[in-house]
């Protein structure tokens, strides 16, 4: 027989099915049935059970106040938590319970379940024929955002925002295929809305109302039907799990990616823009550099200002400009350094008054960084860059909030003019909660004046008039005394040595005094919600200033870290060109510590100049250190912050592309050779000649002649048809040769000391014109402890190799330049006609002729382990292999 409150919890289940269902008994929250197994095991907290009626159920609980930090573990753990809660009078029968919220990853706003300084982005994806949109919202600082691709931009457009935003929460329509969207981290939660979420027409009717206008033109997506579907499906969602947050949502910003630099999420991965590769933190990442912000909300800005590199000259100068001033003025950085210190995070707290879950020492620490507002607007106002005057002129310091505060709150351990320190809202704020007090007072003083009134007239001198929270209020005679008690005392409590009475009269202060209590809490409860609401009046202008004040925050951390790291300032100018002088690479610098980086100049010339720089050089030498650095420093440039080299001229940049190490996609079934020819079929096919390509060993992972092949066609296309500026590096020193053909390429390599044959090699890390010649693979091998046997073996067939391989190579990139060029996506493998293999050995040549005849079959890959005694060998008979047995397996089909 089930029990009726059991009844009642299956009733409020069934409708929450796909969550987690805390359910609020008393000062617990219990959980029941399977989700209790799942509580029992994520929290590790008791697994118990309870009966009702002949059923046991399953059950585990945490206290009511510790909700919080249990509801951050199971939302980190990927769960959703629906918090249901006693919303009738505790009585006879079962109390009324109602769900109030549902939190999930994206709905988070409680400052302690989130990390301070990033965002939490919960984002809709709304796909289209033609276009698609991607909202996104951060419910704890109201940020809402919108932005839409071509499907000629997908996915590398799409792919790129989701990296940027990095969200914890993803809404998609029901029936869409998670697989085609690339997140960033693997623990985002993907949810499945109802198509209706994503109606464009319903869409357009729930934001007009929700920013109470007519239409959406003001937002500038109005005409793009994903977009406005895209934001629709963010507010249906956060209507159903928790109404409050939409309170936030004042505006809609939208944007297009193609207003900043472009920088795909290989890209943003490969320069280790947020994230070091190896740390996976900041640690080891530019923003772990850059970033010295004081302010939560400036940390914040700082991340978006990293990822989105502007394109306006006047605004880079802007920037520029404030972080020089700062720059130059040791006095002015820690002026602006202790104006900043005594902010708090005034976006997240602005929210949640908002949102009316603020608690009191957040309003009031808002209230106090309002009262530093002026000071930072006069410390910006006595600025000469320009940007730091206009950002004064935006900050307002809401002196009404101010004065609403004080006029309204206590501070917590405060005393008031009667020495009372338990009050929430200030005295003379309300009359009738005044009047509570002045009765608890008076009710008081009758206490404590009636133990001398009380001894008075028993002559018990040891009475005592004491309280405990069971009983109340009561007179205490010890058992001495007891004959003495007057007629009117009623007996409450027997104690070893003593009595304990209580009178009518008293029970009458007594209540007087709780109820006034009660009273109070309600009415302070009530008033401190009102007080709530009318600072949620001035909330988008609290969040604006919040967002200057990040602004200055970042600006100013620019300025820190140009002047501990020796940084300049580029001069940015519309143009082609690049011209470093001495560039560092930010993060390796920083990670030497004192140890001396080498100082590397470029120079990449306009239009007709030499736009292809070519650079080869040993492993471990620094190629791929110079080449992330060269695009680093112009990201550095165009985010306005001051860039590590001694000089840089920098000509605009609208895209940064990199190729760069072999990011297997091994679970999408692509080999490495895979994934690096997709990614450089897409650079080619979206770098304009205003971008700046970073290309690393194309063609490394696959065969020596195909890779050289493929390698010389790509640097081909850049130099004739795109245009683009390019870093090239590359082990094939073959290449170099290709200077003399193609005049706007230049040639350089990492300098090597080797003058002793026969001791190591030393890197210089020094970029020299010229070509390299020599690979030092051995050595590299040698000084990575490689057993001596080996490395001596290494050496012998290196050497056979160089005389016998010069012939071959010179014929194949003495190859004159094809009528049509081979592009790499249509995927010609050019190199791959037999006459192109030089077998090293005898056995290899056997064998090939074999696999060449179509009788290879997989015994052979032993025989190539057995006798291809050279790599170059075994490499290209097990691409003849391969084919043989493609050719066979075609053949049968
Ligand atoms: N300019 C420099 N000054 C000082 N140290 C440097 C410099 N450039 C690189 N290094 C150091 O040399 C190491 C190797 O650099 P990097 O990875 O760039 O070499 P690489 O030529 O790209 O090698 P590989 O081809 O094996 O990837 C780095 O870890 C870095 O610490």
């Amino acid at each position: 027989m089930t029990t009726p409150a059991r009844k009642q919890y299956l009733r409020i289940k069934s409708q929450y099915p796909d969550t987690l269902l805390m359910y609020q008994v008393g000062d617990f929250f219990e959980t029941f049935d399977e989700d209790a197994r799942i509580a029992a095991r994520e929290l590790q907290i008791v697994l118990t059970s309870r009966m009702y009626g002949n059923e046991a159920v399953p059950l585990a609980g945490i206290p009511l106040h510790a909700l919080n930090n249990y509801i951050g573990k199971l939302i980190t753990a990927g769960y959703k938590v629906s918090v249901c809660e006693q919303v009738g009078e505790v009585g006879r029968g079962v109390v009324d319970r109602a769900v109030t919220r549902i939190l999930t990853a994206g709905t988070l706003s409680e400052p302690n379940l989130l990390p301070a300084r990033q965002n939490n982005y919960l984002v809709a994806i709304a796909m289209g024929r033609v276009q698609t949109a991607l909202a996104a919202v951060d419910v704890s600082t109201g940020e809402f955002l919108v932005t839409w691709f071509r499907s000629e931009e997908l996915p590398v457009a799409l792919d790129a925002e989701l990296q940027r935003l990095n969200p914890v929460e993803c809404l998609l329509a029901e029936g869409s295929n998670r697989e085609a969207y690339r997140f960033p981290t693997q623990t985002v939660t993907v949810t499945a809305c109802p198509g209706h979420f994503f109606n464009s027409e319903m869409a357009q009717d729930r934001l007009c109302k929700l920013f109470g206008v007519q239409s959406l033109e003001a937002y500038g997506c109005a005409h793009i039907p994903q977009a406005v579907a895209a934001a629709g499906a963010i507010v249906t969602y956060l209507e159903k799990m928790n109404n409050g947050l939409l309170a936030l949502l004042t505006g809609l910003k939208s944007y297009r990616t193609s207003s900043y630099m472009v920088l795909d999420a290989h890209t943003q991965r490969n320069l280790e823009l947020l994230q070091g590769t190896r740390s996976g933190s900041v640690q080891g990442s530019l923003l772990g550099v850059l970033d010295r912000t004081i302010t939560p909300m400036g940390a914040r800005e700082m991340r978006k200002t990293i990822t989105q590199p502007l394109l306006d000259l006047n605004e880079l100068d802007a920037r520029l400009g404030s972080v020089e001033e700062l720059f130059e003025s040791p006095a002015l950085r820690s002026r602006f350094t202790m104006s900043l210190q005594v902010f708090s995070d005034m976006e997240r707290i602005a929210g949640r008054i908002r949102q009316g879950t603020a608690v009191r020492n957040e309003v009031l620490g808002l209230r106090d960084n309002l009262e530093h507002v002026p000071e930072l607007r006069e410390l910006l106002r006595g600025c000469e860059a320009l940007l730091l005057r206009e950002l004064a002129e935006e900050m307002q310091d809401c002196q009404e909030v101010i004065d609403l505060v004080d006029r309204a709150l206590m501070r917590s351990g405060e005393e008031d003019e009667h020495g009372d320190d338990g009050r929430l809202i200030r005295q003379g704020y309300d009359t009738e909660l005044d009047e509570l007090f002045a009765s608890i007072r008076d009710s008081r003083r009758w206490m404590v004046s009636l133990e001398g009134r009380e001894r008075e007239r028993t002559g018990i001198k040891s009475l005592k008039v004491g309280f405990n929270k069971v009983f109340g209020y009561y007179i205490e005679v010890s058992n001495a005394n007891l004959k003495l008690v007057p007629g009117d005392y009623m007996r409450k409590q027997t104690l070893v040595n003593a009595e304990r009475f209580i009178t009518p009269e008293l029970k009458e202060h007594e209540a007087r005094i709780l109820s006034a209590v009660e009273r109070i809490e309600e009415m302070e409860k009530g008033l401190y919600g009102e007080v709530l609401r009318q600072i949620s009046v001035y909330y988008a202008q609290l969040a604006h200033t919040a967002r200057l004040v990040a602004r200055v925050d970042v600006l100013l951390s620019f300025a820190v870290v140009a002047v501990h790291q020796g940084y300049t300032r580029p001069q940015l100018e519309q143009g082609h060109g690049i011209d470093i002088r001495d560039g560092r690479h930010p993060v390796v610098e920083y990670a030497l510590d004192g140890d001396v980086f080498i100082p590397n100049d470029t120079q990449m010339e306009a239009d007709e100049g030499r736009r292809i720089m070519l650079l080869t050089g040993p492993n471990m030498a620094g190629k791929s250190t110079y080449l992330r650095q060269v695009a680093l420093i112009t990201l550095m440039a165009q985010i306005g912050s001051f860039v590590p080299a001694r000089q840089a001229r920098i000509g605009v940049v609208d895209r940064i592309f990199t190729r760069v190490g072999a990011e297997d996609d091994i679970a999408a079934g692509k080999s490495t050779f895979m994934v690096e020819m997709e990614e450089t079929g897409t650079i080619l096919h979206h770098a304009t000649p205003h971008s700046l390509l970073i290309l690393d060993e194309i063609g490394r992972g696959t065969s020596t002649y195909d890779g050289l092949a493929i390698a010389r066609a790509v640097v081909e296309h850049l130099h004739s048809r795109l245009k683009a500026r390019t870093l090239f590096a590359t082990h094939y020193h073959e290449l170099a040769a290709l200077a003399e053909e193609l005049p706007h390429l230049c040639v350089h390599a990492m300098a090597i000391s080797d003058e002793d044959e026969h001791a190591s090699i030393v890197f210089l890390h020094k970029v020299v014109e010229g070509s390299a010649g020599k690979s030092y693979g051995v050595h590299v091998a040698r000084l990575a402890g490689m057993p001596m046997s080996i490395v001596e073996r290494a050496e012998e067939i290196l050497y056979q190799l160089e005389e016998g391989q010069q012939a071959s190579d010179s014929r194949l990139i003495l190859l004159p330049e094809r009528e049509e060029h081979m592009g790499v996506e249509s995927n010609g493998r050019v190199a791959e006609s037999q006459a192109s293999y030089h077998w090293q050995s005898e056995e290899a040549r056997q064998i090939a002729q074999r696999l060449e005849a179509g009788e290879g079959s997989s015994d052979d890959l032993e025989l190539i382990n057995l006798y291809a005694i050279t790599p170059l060998d075994a490499l290209n008979l097990l691409s003849l292999l391969q084919s043989c047995q493609k050719k066979r397996t075609g053949r049968r089909a």
